[in-house]
């Protein structure tokens, strides 16, 4: 009996994505179907570019269909991805699929190292980022890029309206507040002025299509992150912290601010930096210098996933204040890490739109 279009994805739904706890078919994540013969050919549309799980998913596959179809079946699964988005009004921000906040309580814990990282890394799975500086209080990606004396260009719009073009750095479109105010000016970014000038940039912004856009957030909880969630939809939040007990207090009340009722962002997940204390010269030996499990126990107690462990290295040192981001240096241990990283909060990002409600931004009530 000849295969049909039909048994094969009635095999499909029978093949769970694992992460997402549905189906591939209900998921839509099956497309272009072909049958020749035995030979059974399709698209398995995976909701990360990176996907960790794609093996299994794969191997899933085939048995369904010789199982459940035709034990001879020659099947062939092609596979890709499509970043999936959750976002309902785009009247702001229209390309953009994802907005990720990465926030810490207490300053310097390394959440602009990480974001830097990250953003890098996101890209390398062949992800469309973006990356906003809003760390009014001490920019760092001019630094941390490399691309300090780099001013953005400023045009009009088919619309009329003045759009500002970002700097392109490594595959990364930027925009920092140091693009306008640099360090060492005397300008002081404060209150509704910062707040104007936040909004602007993120808004004004030519971004295009974007899978993520990663907002690097000042440390603290300040009107600062008001502003942001009453300007953007929020995907999700990112708390960085490292493992001592000053920082993790900290990072504790950052992560509960985007859980209070009227913001409600969903918290994707905790990443412990300087979790441990590695020098170059013995590279298997880990000092924690900073404590032990930290990242981990304020996860668990928020019950969110713990997204990822970076040790202090003195070349993540090294490499942002060059203006090239750790992740950029492949084969390093440290490459490695961040690359898992990247894995995870895009899981988490694709987590969070098949199971979170939709993201609007927030609107406060005085
Ligand atoms: N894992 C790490 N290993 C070594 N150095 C690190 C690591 N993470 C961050 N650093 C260094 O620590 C310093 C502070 O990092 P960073 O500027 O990223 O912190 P931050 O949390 O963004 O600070 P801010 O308070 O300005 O928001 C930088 O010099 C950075 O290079």
């Amino acid at each position: 009996m000849s295969i049909t279009q039909e048994d094969v994805l009635k095999a499909l739904s029978y093949v769970e994505e694992p992460d997402l706890g549905k189906d591939l078919v209900t998921l839509n994540m099956i497309e272009d179907v072909q049958i020749d013969g035995l030979n059974v050919t399709f698209t398995v549309i995976l909701t990360t570019p990176a996907c960790p799980l794609k093996d299994l998913i794969r191997n899933a596959c085939v048995r369904a269909i010789t199982t459940m179809v035709n034990k001879d079946a020659q099947v062939t699964v092609n596979m890709t991805s499509r970043v999936t988005s959750m976002r309902q009004n785009r009247d702001i921000l229209p390309g953009v699929k994802n907005i990720i906040a990465i926030a810490s309580g207490k300053g310097g814990v390394g959440k602009s190292t990480v974001t830097a990282n990250l953003a890098v890394a996101l890209a390398r799975t062949g992800a469309k980022v973006g990356l906003v500086d809003a760390d009014i209080s001490g920019p760092s990606m001019p630094t941390m890029f490399n691309v300090e004396d780099s001013r953005p260009h400023v045009y009009q719009g088919p619309d009329g309206r003045n759009l500002i073009e970002p700097i392109e750095q490594y595959g990364i479109k930027i925009m920092s507040i140091g693009f306008l105010a640099p360090a060492e000016s005397a300008i002081v970014w404060r209150g509704p002025m910062a707040s104007s000038a936040l909004k602007q940039f993120i808004t004004e912004v030519d971004w295009g299509e974007l899978d993520y856009l990663l907002l690097d957030l000042p440390p603290g909880t300040s009107d600062i992150h008001l502003t942001l969630v009453q300007t953007v939809p929020v995907t999700g939040a990112v708390i960085v912290t490292t493992p001592q007990k000053v920082a993790l207090a900290d990072a504790q009340k950052g992560l509960q601010m985007f859980r209070q009722p009227q913001i409600n962002v969903p918290v994707l997940g905790v990443v412990e930096n300087m979790a441990w204390f590695t020098p170059a010269e013995l590279p298997e030996n880990k000092y924690y210098i900073f404590g032990e499990g930290g990242g981990r126990a304020l996860a668990e107690k928020h019950q969110v996933p713990l997204l990822g462990q970076i040790p202090l290295v003195q070349s993540i040192r090294e490499n942002g204040d060059e203006g090239i981001p750790a992740i950029m240096h492949p084969g390093t241990p440290t490459a490695e890490l961040f690359t898992l990283l990247a894995e995870e909060v895009a899981r988490q990002v694709s987590i969070r739109n098949a199971v979170a409600p939709r993201t609007n931004v927030v609107e406060m009530k005085s």
